[in-house]
Order: structure tokens, then C-alpha cells, then sequence
């Protein structure tokens, strides 16, 4: 069992959504130590891109200012090496296909292997896309984390579920992220839907931003995904660390309702 499949043994997990170099690779190491030791499962490194196809505003913004600070998978790399060993909280790195392909996708599995990356999300890739590059993956012993949403067919799910490994990232509703409709109220005929076909853990991800949206659908679901509302955190208060930091403990510490 994978590294973040047993974060999910008996326990619902927090997954919380930052954008690497915003506001600079300094801080987002900082960050990850909060948030690991804030007591959130699973820590998802976005690779900032100038066309994140999935994105609302809050996070291309996010992306734009990391890019306009030189960020690239590179030096995204060699932050996570110097951080490699210090943190329990399991890593994701989530970003679009195109960082990944002109990086090289045997050098990109090799560095994520070398700096301890638990899981990859690209949003962008369906895992019959690249089924050799999500084979290696496994291989070298980290999880393509797939994703759906309300629109998937059960026929596509009955694919994905011998596909998916880690947890399913459930897209709460047909949008882009920090979309604060999310999630919708038919979270729980969406959730056993899904069930039926995919024995995995679930998590929803997309437009849960506060305690109370936490409340209504925790119940259905094995894990949440925060990304938003946490980098609206960061940005607000990128002039004091410390009160960012504390802003962030705060938020999580709400966020954990169960
Ligand atoms: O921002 P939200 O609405 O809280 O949703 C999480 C999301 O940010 C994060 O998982 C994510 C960031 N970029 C993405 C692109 C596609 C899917 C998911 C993502």
C-alpha cells in the first residue's frame, strides 16, 4: 500500500493546494513546513504554467506571479531536495502536461523519486493518454493520481478504476478551481455513483472553502482538497510571514471538523 493510500487508514485526510514560487520558493518551503506541521495529510505542489486550462483566477494569478519570479520545475526540484527527509506529510506534485514533457517525463519521474515525491496530478493527462508514462510511475512507487467529474460516464469510471492509484480526485462540479459553488448538493449521489465502481479513496476537490461547506459533505467522502482559499491566505499577507503562518494554522485548524 502506497504512502498516501495509508494516510486514509481510518482517517478522513486534508488536502491542502499551493502554487510553488508564489510568493517565492523561500517562502512555499516555509509553507510546507506549516502545513505539515499544522497536521494536514497530504501537502499538493502546483507546477506554475502559463495556461493552467483548469484554473480560476486566484490560482493563475498565483501561477503568474511564480512564473514572473523565475519559477520552473528545476528550482522546484532543488527545493524539495533541501526540505527531503524533514517532512512526514506526503507530497503531491500537480501540474499540466506541458511542464512535464518539455522537462522530460523520465528525468521529471527520476527527480520525483529522488526528492521523495509520494504522487503526481496532471489534470490534463487521462491515464489512456500515456498509459506507459503512468505505468512507470507505479513502477518506481509513486501514484498517478486520476481525476473525474460529474460528467463522467460509469463506463469511464469502470476504465479509470483499473487505472487509479492513491486516492480519485473527484472535481466537485463542472468549472474551474475557486469556483465557490462547489461542492454541489448531489455530493452524495455523485459519491456512490462513483463507489460502484472505484474502490479507492475519494477526494473532492474544487470550491471548499470554508468549515461549514466541510461539514456537509465530509460524511461522503474520505478526503477534501483545499487550494483556493488557502493561496487567498498566502497572497493577502505576503508582506508578514508570520501572520500568514498564522492565518494558515488558524484555517486548518477549522478546516479539520472531524
Ligand atoms: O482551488 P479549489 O477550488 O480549492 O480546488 C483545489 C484545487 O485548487 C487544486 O487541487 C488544483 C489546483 N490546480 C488544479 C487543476 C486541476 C485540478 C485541480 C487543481
Amino acid at each position: 500500500m502506497s504512502k498516501i493510500q495509508q494516510i486514509f487508514n481510518n482517517n478522513k485526510a486534508l488536502i491542502t493546494y499551493i502554487t510553488a514560487g508564489d510568493p517565492d520558493l523561500e517562502t512555499t518551503k516555509d509553507i510546507i513546513f506549516e502545513l505539515n506541521n499544522d497536521g494536514v495529510d497530504i501537502i499538493e505542489i502546483g507546477i506554475p504554467f502559463s495556461d493552467p486550462l483548469a484554473d480560476g483566477p486566484v490560482i493563475q494569478e498565483a501561477s503568474q506571479r511564480a512564473l514572473k519570479n523565475g519559477v520552473n520545475l528545476r528550482k522546484i526540484f532543488n527545493t524539495l531536495e533541501s526540505i527531503k527527509g524533514r517532512i512526514h506529510t506526503p507530497l503531491v506534485l500537480m501540474g499540466y502536461y506541458n511542464s512535464i514533457f518539455n522537462y522530460g517525463e523520465d528525468k521529471f519521474i527520476e527527480d520525483c523519486k529522488r526528492t521523495g515525491i509520494s504522487g503526481v496530478i496532471i489534470p490534463d493527462l487521462p491515464f489512456d493518454e500515456e498509459i506507459e508514462f503512468y505505468e512507470k510511475l507505479k513502477e518506481n512507487g509513486i501514484d498517478g493520481i486520476l481525476l473525474v467529474a460529474p460528467n463522467t460516464s460509469e463506463e469511464r469510471l469502470k476504465e479509470i478504476s483499473n487505472y487509479a492509484t492513491g486516492f480519485l480526485y473527484c472535481v466537485s462540479l463542472m468549472g474551474v478551481t475557486g469556483d465557490s459553488r462547489g461542492p454541489v448538493e448531489y455530493i452524495n449521489e455523485y459519491v456512490q455513483k462513483i463507489r460502484k465502481y472505484v474502490n479507492i479513496p475519494l477526494a473532492i476537490g474544487f470550491g471548499i472553502d470554508t468549515p461549514e461547506k466541510v461539514k456537509l459533505i465530509i460524511n461522503y467522502v474520505d478526503g477534501i482538497i483545499v487550494g483556493s482559499a488557502l493561496i487567498k491566505i498566502i497572497d493577502k499577507n505576503k508582506e508578514n510571514k508570520n501572520k500568514m503562518f498564522e492565518e494558515i494554522k488558524t484555517f486548518i485548524q477549522n478546516l479539520k471538523v472531524w
